[in-house]
């Protein structure tokens, strides 16, 4: 499992160990480790063009000491300092002993930093890390500015500069970089969009942080995915491996159930049954579906429903399906039609999976705000329906209702972002539901399968919804593996 923890965990568990350790100790380490960083991206050290980005924090610290290290080795390293009468100091004498240049504010400043960033080699980014609020201010934003327009490669310390670290907004300019260095644990920014979008590719640096066992977010992955996956043993039969209904489709959108039914045939349970006007269709395209035209309610035994690709206005199935006690995924139109009221008091779980738009209607803000927000909106709806939500998107989220951790799944890729391919990951998920696996874990197994799964078959280029269901068995070897 991967996991990130928060601001507050991070300076808890950083107070504790540098309790235990002689002054300045953590922050050699984490300089060793970003020196080691930066040399690997830089190949040769020895004559190559090095500017640091100096806030007023220890993130500027981490950089300069690293920016030391690299001037010993032949580098020729220039810092510019936002804040030079709040420069980390033994940060600075460092610097300057082993021969690295200063530049500090003043009149000419930017027209410096201009020149210097746009003969880099490498950019290293220490304006701020966890100690970040609210943005960058002016100076540091069109510094950022000239690294996003140079060719140098950007090394963010910890953070991207300007990316909040506990939540994964961005609220004005922020660093664009090639790489991250982040030190004792992930960030939950590093992980969610837009921040992860800043942060390049990332390298994590272990300083010895002992931290705690809940983290504020966690990653599933191939190990954690393969010991929740069903498997059949010598007493499985199709009724005891789980039977999952699909209440989906319309006479408007039957590829809907199709595309669910796909999903849900790749899923682990035993049998799907099909409840809906697209019948026909299902049966055409997958002869071992079990098909009824007599409602939820009366369609017969299944350990778990899905209910909403594709369901148009029939207000009735999404009723009665919520009448089950059995475990419960509501997509696309089900979430529309689905009651609150009657969520909040189910006793059997329930997993509801919209894309940003559907969460949007849900909490009545809009698109923009959940995708600029997804960690707070995701838990906000998980609260409000007292259901676990599975937020869809670049960066997929699973929570529960009663707080606790919340699931990001690692897989995945924007080819994904094509019609019909989130009835696939209703299926998938509900059949999961269908197999004993908890909401939280249907949803999360769920969507790294499908996320595995487009992009073996995406491989570089545009995949049909089909082409993804096709694709989930081979993830689910890889996974095996
Ligand atoms: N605490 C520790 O033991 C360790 C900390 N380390 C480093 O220390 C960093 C945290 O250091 P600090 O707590 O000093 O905080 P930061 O260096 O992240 O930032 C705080 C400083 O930045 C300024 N600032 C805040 N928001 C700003 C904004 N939007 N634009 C421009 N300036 C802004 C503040 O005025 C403050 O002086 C970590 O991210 C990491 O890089 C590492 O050395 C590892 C050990
Ligand atoms: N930019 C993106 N990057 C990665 N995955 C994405 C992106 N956009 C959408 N997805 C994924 O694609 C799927 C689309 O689902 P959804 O929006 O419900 O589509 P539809 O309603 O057409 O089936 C979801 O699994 C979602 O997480
Ligand atoms: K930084």
């Amino acid at each position: 499992m991967r996991t990130a923890y928060s601001v507050e965990t991070v300076r808890t568990a950083e107070r504790e160990l540098m309790a235990r350790l002689p002054e300045g100790a953590l922050m050699q380490r984490a300089a060793a480790g970003l020196a080691a960083a930066c040399a690997d991206v830089l190949g040769r050290v020895y004559g190559s063009r090095v500017v640091l980005l100096v806030g007023s924090g220890d993130n500027g610290g981490d950089a300069l000491y690293a920016g030391a290290r690299l001037a010993r080795r032949g580098a020729g390293v220039t810092a510019l300092l936002l804040a030079p009468e709040r420069t980390h100091a033994g940060g600075l004498a460092a610097l300057r002993g082993a021969g690295g240049n200063t530049v500090t504010g003043g009149d000419g400043f930017l027209g410096t930093a201009q020149e210097l960033i746009g003969r880099a080699d490498l950019v290293v980014d220490g304006i701020v890390g966890i100690g970040g609020k609210g943005g960058l201010r002016p100076d540091a934003a069109t510094l950022a500015g000239f690294a996003a327009g140079s060719r140098a490669v950007v090394v963010a310390v910890d953070l991207p500069s300007g990316v909040e670290a506990d939540t994964g907004e961005v609220l004005g300019p922020a660093v664009h970089a090639d790489l991250t260095v982040t030190f004792g644990t992930h960030k939950p920014g590093l992980l969610i969009d837009p921040a992860r979008e800043y942060a390049g590719s990332v390298r994590l640096v272990d300083i010895g942080l002992d931290l705690p066992e809940r983290a504020e977010l966690e990653a599933l992955q191939h190990a954690d995915v393969a010991a929740r996956l069903p498997a059949p043993g010598a007493e499985s039969d199709k009724y005891r491996r789980g039977v999952v209904g699909i209440a989906a489709g319309s006479a408007r959108y039957p590829g809907a159930a199709v595309l669910a039914v796909s999903g849900a045939l790749r899923g682990g349970a035993g049998a799907v049954r099909y409840v809906g006007p697209a019948a026909d269709a299902v049966i055409s395209r997958f002869p071992e579906t079990l098909v009824s035209d007599l409602g939820p309610a009366r369609a017969g035994r299944v350990q778990a429903w899905v209910v909403g690709p594709g369901a148009g206005d029939d207000a009735s199935a999404v009723a009665e399906v919520l009448e089950a006690e059995v475990p419960v995924l509501v997509d696309a139109d089900g979430l529309r039609l689905a009651d609150r009221a009657t969520v909040r008091g189910r006793t059997a779980p329930t997993l509801l999976t919209p894309h940003a738009g559907e969460a949007a209607a849900l909490l009545g803000v809009s698109r923009e705000s959940v995708e600029g927000a997804r960690l707070a909106s995701v838990r906000e709806l998980a609260a409000r329906y007292g259901a676990t939500v599975l937020l869809k998107g670049s960066t997929t989220l699973i929570a529960d209702p009663g707080g606790g951790v919340v699931r990001v799944n690692p897989t995945g890729t924007a080819w994904l972002a094509t019609a019909g391919s989130g009835d696939v990951l209703s299926g998938l998920a509900g059949s999961l539901l269908a197999s004993g696996l908890s909401a939280s874990d249907a949803g999360s197994v769920g969507a790294y399968l499908h996320g595995l799964a487009g992009r073996f078959a995406a491989d570089g280029a545009p995949v049909g919804a089909h082409d993804v269901a096709e694709a989930v068995r081979d993830a689910w070897r890889d996974v095996m593996g």
